[in-house]
């Protein structure tokens, strides 16, 4: 976290007017259940309260939870038909957070069961040296998903090597493809990105009905904000996206019944923005400076935690929300391609 990181006030100010905070931050950056998807019948890990008691959406509980759940399928594949699934790891560079995110996904794939490859490349490589790899691990029976580790250095283009990552080993759901179909009623992507799939399967879990919903995303990068509203309207919210050049948007976001906020400005969203009973999915990952912590800084979410929990019926925290539900659903989605190649069920 802490190489590519900037600081801003531990506590929720309130000096500047939101749209300007807004602004001045641009922000970088569902449905069935053969994608993975809690259905019904799963038991939830707690069970939101109708009255307006407050509930701690717990992201680091559900996701112990779907990585025993996984544990199990895989070794129910490995013994009934002798398959492994494997993930392939492309990172490039020495970003320090990005270098501490592979890890977790090794350990996490290890915990489970799943086998993991790792190409480390120098930030200086070529992209075409990343694109060897990627066509490597394509050919690669034995990897059932790919992933590269963004962000990529700047000299490369993204989108050539995410163009080149196998529709049906993109296990991020960053192809084009898998966004188009996404984007599509009555089609179905191979794979949901795990970050916006992780904000849904935590409101399932938590039996927060979206059917009918007001839901407003705040943000609209590819990665997480643009897939998390499509999938939202695909369980039939009335969504809208928030931006950075929305006018006023703590109005519109004063309407929502569901929130995610998935803008990267450290406690933007206001308690006074939030309707009562709100709930709040807080994707932000952000640090802030921290003269108590060892490491110097915190992290706290894109909403004012202190505020939203007066105000809103449920709220993930930062850290132990959104966070570890990242990598369960990359675990997810590995298994999912590993049954779907090899026609397990
Ligand atoms: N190829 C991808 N690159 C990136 C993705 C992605 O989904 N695919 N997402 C992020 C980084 N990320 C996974 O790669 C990720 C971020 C945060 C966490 C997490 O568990 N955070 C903890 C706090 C961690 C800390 O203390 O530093 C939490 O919120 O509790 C997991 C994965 C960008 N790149």
């Amino acid at each position: 976290m802490a190489s590519s990181v900037f600081f801003t006030h531990s506590h929720c100010y309130s000096s500047k007017p939101s749209s300007l905070v807004f602004r001045l931050h641009r922000q970088v950056g569902l449905g069935p259940t053969s994608l993975g998807f809690s259905s019904s019948h799963v038991a939830p890990v707690a069970v939101m309260a109708t009255d307006s008691s407050f509930k701690v959406i717990d992201g680091k509980s559900v996701a112990k939870q779907i990585r025993d759940e996984i544990t199990a399928e895989v070794s129910r594949m490995r013994e009934s038909i002798g398959v492994i699934p494997g993930l392939a790891v492309i990172l490039v560079g020495d970003r320090k957070d990005s270098a501490t995110y592979v890890r977790n996904k090794k350990k996490a794939c290890e915990s489970v069961g799943i086998n993991s490859l790792e190409a480390n490349l120098p930030e200086n490589s070529t992209e075409e040296e990343v694109l060897n790899y990627i066509a490597g691990y394509n050919d690669d029976p034995s990897v059932h998903g790919i992933l590269v580790q963004l962000p990529l250095p700047s000299h490369m283009n993204e989108q050539n090597i995410l163009n080149a990552v196998r529709i049906e080993k993109d296990v991020d759901g960053f192809h084009p493809l898998n966004i188009g179909r996404l984007a599509m009623r009555g089609r179905e992507p191979l794979f949901v990105p795990c970050t916006p799939k992780g904000c849904i399967e935590l409101l399932h879990r938590y039996n927060v009905s979206i059917k009918g919903k007001r839901a407003v995303v705040i943000g609209r990068s590819n990665i997480v904000g643009m897939p998390a509203a499509l999938l939202l309207q695909r369980e039939d919210a009335t969504v809208s996206i928030v931006h950075s050049r929305t006018s006023n948007p703590e109005e519109i976001i004063r309407q929502a019944d569901i929130i995610i906020a998935a803008v990267g400005q450290a406690n933007m969203v206001r308690g006074s923005w939030i309707k009562p009973g709100a709930v709040i999915i807080d994707v932000g990952i952000n640090p802030v400076e921290d003269p108590n912590s060892p490491r110097g800084y915190k992290l706290v979410g894109d909403v004012c935690y202190e505020e939203a929990i007066r105000i809103a019926s449920a709220v993930t925290p930062v850290p132990g929300g959104v966070g570890p539900m990242t990598i369960a659903m990359l675990l997810q989605n590995t298994l999912i391609s590993a049954k779907r190649v090899h026609n397990f069920e």
